[in-house]
């Protein structure tokens, strides 16, 4: 399966999982449904009261302004003041709803698209870069948050008042009406010409600051590689190229932005002009009063100014849904790894099986071809083979990050898709090549995942600790339990990262325990120390060792060689150093 979400084409059957995402979204603002409505009655308030305002003024200077009647000016002048304050008040009412809106869909929407990363499988990030995600949770967000705070609201008042203008123009005056609204039509066909245009600037530009971030992260990631090869100025470059990228992308994206407002301007001066023309001819022929043609003329600007912030709304609309379609994509990913029904009638009484599994990676040649094999339970398997034979991904299938391409895997008997996840997680542990510690203490670290023994206090901890032998391995570490671990510090060594997480897997009682060259960077001595831990493991735990150093994998009761997508068994240690010297099955 696909999961490069920068290969997205926006085909139909992505324009379907758009459809999706949408109803998703407005499944995020229907608890706010009150506040909407609130919001929109404040709006409609709003413009009905900016639209009396001309009738108002029209009428009063037709029957009091031109028969001096001071005191009805001044009547309808107060009239005019209540209103006014009224409306500012239902647009302040607006504006604060609408705040509180956006920023309680950025939170539930940051939410939902972090809760779908953990949800995907690791394919998924095999295929995406991490500054590129980040971007999508931080910046695609609040795109959307822009949007709801600060347009859509205005976005609806502004049509209201259009509508309401444009139905006064047209009520009025038909055919002067119709003729002032004409422009309106350039600039709604403008619009529509270059709508789509205008959201794909915006798309290039939010994907390169994605690119941009993932930029970032890498060199921070890397910083001490980039120091060591003193490719300082390499990064420097290559940073100052995708920023230069991002800024040329920024520029368009901005142009395109613009370009509304200069079209809706004109069409709302070309709108004026056509007013003034024909108003004074009608107002020459006596069919028009001077307060009927004011009116009208601010009814035209009562058009056309929401035009014009409709130029700048209609922008911010259009980044919106570019930003609102990089985080769809996301949302709309399906795990491929889900638990489903064991329909297979295969069966094995071994630990577990692989049935003619074949795998490879996306876009990838094969790396496994029909391999079938079954470990036995309390026995140690030791994987051996060339660099890049398949090793760690014969462990990854086995503790299902990934699915095979074809063949199955059977976990006791069962279909490994048929676990959930929490059974399957329950059953095999599996120490990465490179373990990944979490930011906390030796203790955080070493219930990661791990519910059984999450409440215990550091004594009773300590017991269990010794119980399984790994008192030895705690006391590598100078505070114990309560040593200071950080994800990307150096207060802890490689060897002794190995250790935690060798520790965190043994903790968790599995079936079957996988070490991917957990002893890579571990002294002779400790080594020997993880030997007679492993040695002493329950019974029926089974244990899978990949290794390169042959001392790690003497003591394995049977050696797998995996090399050019097969796995041939070797009878002995000595058949499996042939192998590993003629890269390929002795006969
Ligand atoms: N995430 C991935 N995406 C694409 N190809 C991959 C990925 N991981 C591994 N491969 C490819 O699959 C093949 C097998 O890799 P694998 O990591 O399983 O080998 P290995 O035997 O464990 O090697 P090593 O001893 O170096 O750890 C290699 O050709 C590698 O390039």
């Amino acid at each position: 399966m696909n999961y490069d979400l920068n290969q997205f084409t926006g085909q139909k059957a992505e324009k379907n999982a758009t459809y999706k995402a949408l109803q998703k979204l407005l499944a995020l603002i229907k608890d706010d449904h009150r506040t909407l409505t609130l919001a929109f009655i404040a709006v409609l308030v709003n413009s009905g009261l900016t639209l009396l305002g001309p009738t108002i003024i029209g009428y009063t200077i037709d029957n009091y302004v031109v028969t001096k009647q001071f005191d009805s000016v001044l009547r309808n002048a107060s009239l005019l003041l209540g209103m006014y304050v009224v409306a500012l008040g239902t647009g302040y009412t607006q504006t604060r709803l609408m705040g509180g809106v956006g920023q309680r869909t950025l939170f539930k929407l940051r939410n939902a698209v972090f809760t779908k990363l953990q949800e995907l499988p690791v394919a998924f990030f095999n295929q995406n870069k991490a500054g590129d995600l980040i971007s999508r949770v931080n910046n695609d967000t609040d795109k959307l948050n822009l949007f709801f705070a600060q347009s859509l609201m205005q976005f609806i008042g502004s049509i209201a008042m259009m509508i309401g203008s444009a139905l006064f123009l047209l009520f009025v005056d038909l055919p002067l009406g119709a003729a002032a609204l004409a422009p309106a039509l350039l600039a709604w066909l403008f619009t529509l010409a270059t709508s789509a245009w205008v959201k794909q600037k915006n798309a290039i530009n939010l994907k390169s600051v994605g690119g941009m971030s993932a930029e970032i992260q890498e060199s921070l990631n890397n910083f001490k590689v980039i120091v060591a090869f003193n490719r300082r100025d390499y990064f420097r470059k290559r940073f100052a190229e995708v920023n230069q990228q991002n800024y040329q992308t920024a520029v368009k994206a901005g142009l395109a932005n613009n370009i509304f407002m200069p079209v809706y301007s004109f069409s709302a001066q070309l709108g004026q002009l056509i007013v003034l023309s024909f108003g004074i001819y009608l107002i020459a022929t006596n069919r028009f009063s001077i307060g009927l043609l004011i009116s009208f003329l601010s009814y035209v600007n009562n058009f056309y100014n929401p035009l014009r912030q409709l130029a700048t709304l209609w922008s911010g609309f259009q980044v919106a849904l570019a930003g609102w379609d990089r985080i769809s994509q996301l949302l709309s990913l399906q795990t491929n790894l889900q638990t489903i029904h064991d329909t297979s009638n295969k069966t094995s009484s071994a630990l577990l099986a692989f049935q003619n599994v074949s795998f490879g990676y996306p876009n990838g040649r094969e790396v496994l071809h029909t391999i079938s094999f079954e470990l036995e339970r309390g026995k140690t398997y030791a994987l051996v083979g060339p660099t890049g034979g398949g090793k760690t991904t014969t462990a990854s299938l086995i503790a299902r990050l990934y699915d095979p391409t074809s063949g199955v895997v059977l976990l006791d008997g069962r279909d490994i898709r048929s676990y959930t996840p929490q059974e399957r997680t329950q059953k095999i542990g599996f120490i990465l090549q490179e373990p990944f510690l979490f930011t906390g203490t030796v203790r955080d670290n070493l219930l990661y995942g791990n519910e059984q023994y999450q409440h215990y206090s550091n004594e009773q901890l300590a017991t269990v600790i010794r119980d399984a032998n790994l008192k030895g391995l705690l006391e590598r570490f100078d505070d114990g339990l309560d040593t200071k671990v950080q994800a990307s510090g150096e207060a802890v060594s490689l060897g002794q990262k190995q250790l935690i997480a060798f520790m965190r897997a043994v903790l968790r009682n599995p079936d079957l325990l996988i070490l991917d060259e957990a002893t890579a960077n571990i002294d002779t001595v400790t080594e020997q120390l993880l030997g007679e831990i492993l040695t002493n493991l329950p019974e029926r735990t089974t244990r899978i060792v990949i290794a390169h150093r042959l001392n790690t994998i003497e003591s394995a009761d049977e050696i797998f060689f995996i090399n050019t997508g097969e796995v041939t068994r070797a009878g002995s240690l000595q058949d499996a150093v042939e192998m590993l010297l003629h890269g390929k099955r002795i006969s």
